[in-house]
């Protein structure tokens, strides 16, 4: 097992910045992810920690070693590729045993580990097959049992998931958390499937435009988003543009909807950081934040709206509503008494104050 470090690293393909000024601590048994859209440099990050790519400038660290120019063999990395990057006139067996061969192990310990690592993923009954007369699911399990058994100090994972059907891909993303909680191995997952990062990460990396924006746990990348880019890409979010009117101690006041409206928010609300002078800020608040009700509500942070639009997705409905040509889309759970609210009806809407995140406004267009 080993720590991963990155210090200022970037990466140009002529004049293509791939990667630029990344600075990574990935701790010992961690499960991190990079997350991002297509074309933010995930795949690049990856490939300069298995030694694919050295990186144009900067320093990568297993450990205290120094890697920046080792090559991918002397890494003691495995991997598993999108395309799964299988021998498919070779059998299960003799996919697995590859890496070992490779190495030089003696045959009996080839044999032995093998089939250990072929009951991990329970493909034991699948030794002697051809690789190409299995399914999907099962080929990502003999691509996972061969980056496994060479007992490599690192997993890196390029969205080994994408090819494969939802249901599958909720089995083997169980699967997965599975094998590395077993191997306590460091592992690295590339994804741009959030709700994948968000349920499977110890800690996220959040990436576009080949520019690392946020590093957190999910709890914390869901809650305290760094930046408009960040909140959109991760969950729903709205977003309201805003004036900041009177910094007091404990509150601060906001204006909204040119002026007419005023909101209370306190200074947690700014993740802990005041806007600097002439920073682009933003209000934003998560849909299952905002309480709805039919009934006229009073007092601080509430707003009067029109209903117009109502969707029912099983164990949630979906309400998206008006407040004077701002749309504000309010998440409701089914247990909730909503039989009674209808379109092009009135209805009030609280943002309570510890819910709603001001954050820097980077990206031209909103969701
Ligand atoms: N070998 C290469 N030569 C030139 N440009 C490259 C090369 N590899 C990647 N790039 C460019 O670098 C940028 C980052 O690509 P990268 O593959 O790392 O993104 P990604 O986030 O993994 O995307 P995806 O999810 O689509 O795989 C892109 O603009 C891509 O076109």
């Amino acid at each position: 097992m080993a720590s991963i470090n990155l210090e200022n690293v970037q990466k140009a393909f002529g004049k293509v910045v791939a990667v630029d000024q990344l600075n990574l601590e990935i701790k010992e048994g961690e499960f991190f992810t990079f997350l991002g859209p297509s074309g933010c440099g995930k795949t690049t990050t990856l490939r300069m920690i298995a030694g694919f790519y050295y990186p144009s400038k900067g320093v990568v660290r297993f450990g205290e070693k120094d890697m920046t120019r080792v090559p991918p063999e002397k890494r003691n990395t495995g991997m598993v590729f999108q395309n799964y990057a299988l021998f498919p006139h070779m059998t299960v067996f003799e996919n697995v045993a590859f890496g070992l061969k490779v190495r030089k192990v003696a045959s009996s310990e080839i044999k032995k580990r093998v089939k250990d690592v072929l009951g991990k993923v329970r493909l034991e009954k699948y030794s002697d097959r051809q690789v190409s007369q299995l399914s999907g699911g099962q080929q990502q399990r003999v691509a996972l049992a061969r980056a496994l058994v060479i007992e490599p100090e690192i997993l890196l994972l390029d969205e080994p998931l994408s090819n494969l059907d939802a249901k599958l891909r909720d089995e083997m993303r169980t699967e997965i958390l599975r094998l590395q909680s077993d191997y306590h191995i460091t592992t690295i997952y590339v994804t741009h499937d959030q709700a994948e990062a968000l349920s499977m990460s110890d800690r996220i990396a959040v990436f576009n435009f080949g520019v690392c924006h946020q590093v957190g746990t999910p709890l914390e990348i869901y809650n305290e988003p760094a930046n408009d880019f960040v909140a959109s890409f991760i969950g729903e979010i709205n977003f309201i543009p805003m004036k900041i009117e009177n910094t007091g101690e404990k509150t601060i006041e906001i204006s909204i909807l040119d002026g007419t409206k005023k909101l209370h928010v306190n200074h947690t609300s700014f993740n802990y950081r005041k806007p600097n002078d002439n920073e682009d800020v933003i209000l934003s608040i998560r849909p299952e934040s905002i309480k709805l009700s039919s009934q006229r509500m009073e007092g601080m942070n509430t707003l009067e709206g029109k209903i117009e639009l109502i969707q029912f997705f099983g164990s949630m409905i979906e309400v998206l509503v008006n407040v004077n040509g701002l749309m504000l889309r309010v998440n409701m759970l089914n247990s909730n008494n909503f039989s009674n609210l209808q379109n092009r009806t009135n209805v009030w809407l609280n943002l309570p104050e510890d819910r709603i995140r001001i954050i820097p406004k980077i990206s031209g267009e909103m969701k």
